[in-house]
């Protein structure tokens, strides 16, 4: 039990110090408590003597109204700082999560899916925020009351002391039991909680596709059998505390029994007085009173400590940016030194250690080659050949296995994210835009963005007419991922957005879905003002862009296997030539016009 509150200390963080706090206020609570059992034995001192004295009935109340005002303001503050723990340290944790995630390799996102996160944060980190701090107060504060009673007990008669203290002792070792044997249950636990809200997060993006193919009865499959794995892993870990449940109740209600027994026993055999015993008979009560409340949250402690080690674990991920510094490149020049790359089939790409696994696959093997500053750059190559992987190494969404990729003379790994992303601009094929308006979607990159300097960007991209004439212009808040949009808009509105941020470096993904002649003529325009005066790596798929670059490099079974101008290469007979002259039956990549 000890480890488990020392870890919910360490995961206060920052808000250790209220806690303490209201710990403080509950141990106060538990003395003014006790001041009623002080009252309680004047009266019944009082009584017994036959003293008619009403001063002794005013002290006694007095006491009792002390106790009673100061057991109110007591637990009052307690509360508040309880609660105030709970939000805080849980609000911390979720922005440290938010801020980590930044800087962890994609590579995680693939073996620690989305829903997994999404569970941390919601569910996981819901539980703590409601529990932890009330669970802990209750527990510590209702054993301090417990042991400061045995204390009293045995000031006042050591025999009936001892017998508290044994109980006490006893009941402590059956709680410890209990959440031994729940700690491996509640791990169990916590993971089949967050493989349901994945499945359910799956089930709600895949509706789509469900509904297009008809399979409504098949898709609920994995939720059901989620909600199944659930409810018996809930199950598992109650039933596995009953014994020991059963356990604590037993030794309550013998040692409930035996304290007053105990007394009325002394009294009769004249080892202890009336008062004394009517006293202890109460005392006996009180004991076990708090003690119960205290071990019944006890069994809380572990399912918090599980869900506090799972939001921990993302902690232990490590990430990119520890040794990188701010760097202002002297240049946009991109070199590719001997990379080499694979994506890890059992962690993630930025993950060295293990080396490559029977089923990781070279997606780059020695590849290098030189972008110049300000010179445009297309990569050609079939479908699953590695050019979104070859543009996701530069902005650093993995890092290479070996050799070096630099920026302006820079290794990109001593670049900051932050530092090495200002000098980057990336154009993908999926737009992704927030649920959020229009103007902030554009300014995402560039918040301190004036809305005039959104207009410019807007104009640029060939997108101002269309948000004008929408009922809420750049306020219009879009559906989560664009939704609302159409894919030439959101494409636009994409464009806008690294127009703003204006970075000497732009990294494009050609969009390869038709896009209708209007809107196809309005996206041209839109890069080639985005692209005017930048250095440009793109993923082409049409022949006329292709056409343009200052140098195509095509890409094919993990190495440049040619490069050069569209002049150069179309001479040559190859991979880029056949490409050329398959045109639309391209068999994976499509040069389209
Ligand atoms: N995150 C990932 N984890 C594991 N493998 C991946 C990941 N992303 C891509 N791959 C694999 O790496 C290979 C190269 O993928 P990549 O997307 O870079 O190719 P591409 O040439 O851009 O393909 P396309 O033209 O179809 O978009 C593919 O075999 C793909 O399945």
């Amino acid at each position: 039990m000890y480890g488990t509150l020392k870890k919910i200390f360490a995961f206060a963080g920052s808000k250790e110090g209220l806690l303490k706090k209201s710990l403080l206020f509950a141990f106060l609570s538990g003395l003014f408590a006790a001041l009623q059992f002080a009252a309680l034995f004047i009266v019944v001192e009082a009584l017994v003597s036959n003293n008619r004295d009403s001063r002794f009935i005013w002290i006694s109340l007095g006491i009792m109204a002390v106790s009673l005002v100061g057991r109110i303001i007591t637990t009052y503050f307690s509360t508040m700082e309880q609660t105030e723990t709970g939000y805080c340290m849980v609000a911390e944790k979720r922005i440290h999560i938010g801020d980590r995630l930044r800087y962890i390799p994609m590579g995680y996102f693939n073996k620690n899916s989305i829903g997994n996160i999404t569970a941390i944060v919601t569910t996981t980190l819901g539980d703590v925020e409601n529990s932890a701090a009330r669970v802990l107060v209750s527990v510590l504060g209702g054993f301090f009351n417990s042991v400061a009673l045995v204390i009293v007990l045995l000031v006042f008669d050591w025999r009936n002391g001892l017998i508290a203290a044994i109980g006490v002792l006893l009941y402590l070792a059956a709680a410890e039991l209990a959440l031994r044997k729940s700690a491996r249950l509640s791990g169990v636990r916590q993971h089949t909680q967050e493989s349901l809200v994945e499945s359910v997060l799956e089930y709600i993006q895949g509706m789509g596709i469900v509904k297009a193919f008809g399979m409504e009865k098949d898709s609920t499959q994995s939720i059901d059998s989620a909600i199944k794995a659930s409810c018996r892993d809930n199950l598992k870990l109650t039933k596995a505390s009953v014994p020991y449940d059963a356990l604590k109740q037993v030794v309550v209600r013998v040692f409930s029994v035996l304290l007053p027994l105990a007394s009325i026993y002394f009294w009769l055999n004249g080892s202890l007085s009336l008062a004394y015993g009517v006293i202890l008979v109460v005392a006996s009560f009180m004991v076990f009173n708090d003690l119960e409340n205290a071990g019944n949250m006890a069994s809380l402690l572990q399912m918090l400590a599980a869900s506090m080690d799972t939001a921990n674990s993302i902690d232990d991920t490590p990430v990119m940016d520890e040794k990188g510094a701010d760097v202002v490149p002297a240049s946009s020049e991109i070199v590719f030194d001997n990379v080499d790359f694979s994506y890890k089939v059992n962690g993630c790409g930025a993950d060295r250690e293990g080396g490559l696994g029977h089923a990781d696959r070279k997606i780059l093997d020695h590849v290098s080659f030189t972008i110049p500053a300000g010179t445009t750059t297309a990569i050609v190559g079939p479908s699953g050949s590695g050019k979104t992987t070859m543009c996701n190494l530069i902005a650093r969404f993995w890092d290479v296995d070996a050799g070096r990729i630099t920026v302006g003379g820079k290794d990109v790994r001593d670049f900051k994210l932050d530092s090495l992303m200002k000098n980057i601009s990336m154009v993908f094929q999926n737009v992704y835009l927030f649920a959020d308006s229009i103007e902030n979607n554009i300014k995402f990159g560039c918040p301190d963005a004036t809305h005039e300097q959104v207009i410019e960007a807007t104009k640029k991209a060939c997108c101002h007419e269309f948000i004008s004439a929408l009922p809420d212009g750049y306020d219009t808040v879009i559906g989560e991922g664009g939704g609302t949009l159409s894919g030439g808009e959101k494409q636009r509105i994409s464009i806008a957005r690294a127009i703003l941020k204006n970075a000497p470096i732009i990294i494009l993904d050609e969009a390869t879905s038709s896009v209708d002649p209007e809107n196809e003529e309005e996206l041209q325009r839109a890069i080639a003002e985005l692209t005017h005066d930048k250095t440009i790596i793109m993923i082409a798929h049409r022949l006329k862009t292709v056409r343009g670059a200052d140098q195509i490099l095509v890409l094919d079974d993990s190495h440049i296997v040619q490069s050069g101008t569209h002049a150069e290469l179309i001479q040559q007979k190859g991979l880029y030539a056949d490409f050329v002259s398959a045109r639309q039956e391209a068999i994976g990549w499509k040069l389209a016009q």
